[in-house]
C-alpha cells in the first residue's frame, strides 16, 4: 500500500503524522511512503531522517494526495485539503466533525473512506488515539490559563499558586477524564486551589483516590457549576461525549457571576466547545474577551509543543496504521471492532451516530459501511 503524509497546514501547527519511526516500521512491512517535503520539520524531523528510512519525499501536498491510498495526517483536512482528496481514499486523522457542517459535507460528497482518531476505542472505555493528545492538553491548559490571567493578557492578575499569605487561585476542571485530570495534576503542582467536577462519581473516587486531598471533587449538574462561579479565577473545560458536540455548561448570561479578569479555557473546543461564549482560536491570536472575561479556545493545543506530541501521538497510531496498511481498511476494520469505531464516513455516507445527531444528517452503522 502507498501510504502519503501531507505537511499539516492548520494555522501554527506543526505536528506530522508519520514519524520517521512508523515509517520505517511500514516500509518494513513492504509498504511505500511518501511524504510532502518539510512535514516533519516543526516536530524535528528533517526530510533526511525520511529518505533514510526509505521513502520518498516529494515537492507538493497536491502529489501526496494523488498518489497515495491511505492519507495519514494530524488535523482534520482543510477546505484546500478536502478538494484534494479522492473518492475512495482512505483518510486517517482527527476530524471531529460534530462541530463541522463544511468538513463533514465535503468528506461525504468527495466519497472519502475517513477514520477520526477521536473515535477509535480501546474496549476498556477508553480513546487510545484522543487520550496522548488530551494528556498534552490536559497539561498545557492550566499553563496558558495562567498566562492568561496575567493583567498584559486581560486577566485578573492572580498567581497560581499565591504566595506566603496571599490566596492561591482557585480553578475549576469540568469534565475530570485524561484532559481533566492531566489538568488537575499540572494545577495542583503550580499550587492552585483545584476543584473537578464530573458526572462519573467512579471516575470522582478515582481522582479522589490518586490525588490524596489535594483536590476536590464535585458532581457536575447545573447548580453546582453556579454556585462554583463566583468564586473561580479559572474554569477549564474539558468534558466529552465521545464523537457529539460539547454539551455547554456555562451560559453567556453565567458570566455575570464570575469575577472580572477570570479565565475560561475551553480545551473542548474541538467538538464544539462547553462554553456558550467559546469559539476556536488559534496560537496565534488564543484569547479574546466576552463580558470582562478571558477565553482561550485554541482548537490545536498540542501543536505548541509538536515534538512531545507527534511522538506520542505516532505511539499511539502506529498499530492501527499498521493494521490498515497491511490488510486494508475494510478488513483492518473487520478485524478490529475498536478501529470500526473510528469510521466516520465511507462511500458517501456518515457512519457515526452521534456526529448524524449533531448535525441532523441520517447516518448508517458502520457494519453496514462494511458491505459496501
Ligand atoms: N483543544 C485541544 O487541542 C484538544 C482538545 N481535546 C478535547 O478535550 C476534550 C476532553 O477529552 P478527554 O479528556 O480525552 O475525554 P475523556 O473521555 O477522557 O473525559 C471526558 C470526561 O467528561 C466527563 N463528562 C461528560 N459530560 C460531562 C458533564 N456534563 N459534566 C462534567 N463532566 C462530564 C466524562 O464523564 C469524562 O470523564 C475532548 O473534546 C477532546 O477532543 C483533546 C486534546 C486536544
Ligand atoms: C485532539 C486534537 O484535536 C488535537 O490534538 O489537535
Ligand atoms: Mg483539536
Amino acid at each position: 500500500m502507498l501510504i502519503g503524509c501531507p505537511k499539516e497546514i492548520k494555522s501554527q501547527e506543526y505536528r506530522v503524522g508519520l514519524t520517521p519511526r512508523a515509517a520505517a516500521e511500514v516500509i518494513a512491512r513492504g509498504h511505500k511512503v511518501i511524504v510532502e517535503t518539510g512535514a516533519g520539520t516543526g516536530s524535528g524531523f528533517p526530510d533526511d531522517d525520511y529518505t533514510a528510512t526509505g521513502a520518498e519525499v516529494v515537492a507538493t501536498a497536491d502529489e501526496v494526495f494523488a498518489r497515495a491510498d491511505l492519507i495519514v495526517k494530524v488535523k482534520e483536512p482543510q477546505a484546500g485539503e478536502r478538494k484534494m482528496l479522492r473518492d475512495g481514499q482512505v483518510l486517517f486523522t482527527y476530524l471531529h466533525l460534530a462541530p463541522d457542517p463544511d468538513q463533514t459535507r465535503d468528506l461525504l460528497a468527495g466519497g472519502v473512506t475517513a477514520i477520526a482518531y477521536e473515535t477509535v476505542t480501546d474496549g476498556r472505555g477508553g480513546l487510545p488515539l484522543l487520550a496522548p493528545m488530551s494528556e498534552v492538553a490536559g497539561r498545557l491548559a492550566p499553563q496558558s490559563g495562567a498566562w492568561a490571567l496575567q493583567k498584559a493578557n486581560g486577566g485578573s492578575g492572580v498567581l497560581m499558586g499565591g504566595v506566603p499569605g496571599v490566596r492561591p487561585a482557585n480553578v475549576a476542571i469540568i469534565g475530570g477524564g485524561v484532559v481533566g485530570a492531566a489538568a488537575a495534576r499540572v494545577a495542583v503542582g503550580m499550587g492552585a486551589n483545584v476543584t473537578v467536577l464530573d458526572r462519573s462519581v467512579p471516575r470522582l473516587s478515582y481522582l479522589d483516590d490518586v490525588f490524596m486531598g489535594r483536590l476536590t471533587t464535585q458532581y457536575s449538574d447545573q447548580v453546582g457549576v453556579a454556585e462554583l462561579l463566583p468564586r473561580m479565577d479559572m474554569v477549564i473545560g474539558a468534558v466529552l461525549i465521545p464523537g457529539a458536540a460539547a454539551p455547554k455548561l456555562v451560559s453567556r448570561e453565567q458570566l455575570a457571576l464570575m469575577k472580572p479578569g477570570a479565565v475560561l479555557v475551553d480545551v473542548a473546543i474541538d467538538q464544539g466547545g462547553c462554553f456558550e461564549t467559546s469559539r476556536p482560536t488559534t496560537h496565534q491570536d488564543p484569547i479574546y474577551e466576552v463580558d470582562g472575561i478571558v477565553h482561550y479556545c485554541v482548537a490545536n493545543m498540542p501543536g505548541a509543543v509538536a515534538r512531545t506530541s507527534t511522538i506520542a501521538l505516532g505511539n499511539a497510531t502506529m498499530p492501527f496504521l499498521i493494521a490498515l496498511a497491511d490488510n486494508g481498511w475494510k478488513q483492518a476494520c473487520k478485524d478490529d471492532p475498536n478501529l470500526l469505531n473510528g469510521l466516520n464516513t465511507h462511500a458517501g455516507h456518515l457512519t457515526y451516530a452521534a456526529v448524524g445527531e449533531a448535525l441532523g444528517i441520517e447516518a448508517i452503522t458502520p457494519q453496514a459501511a462494511l458491505t459496501m
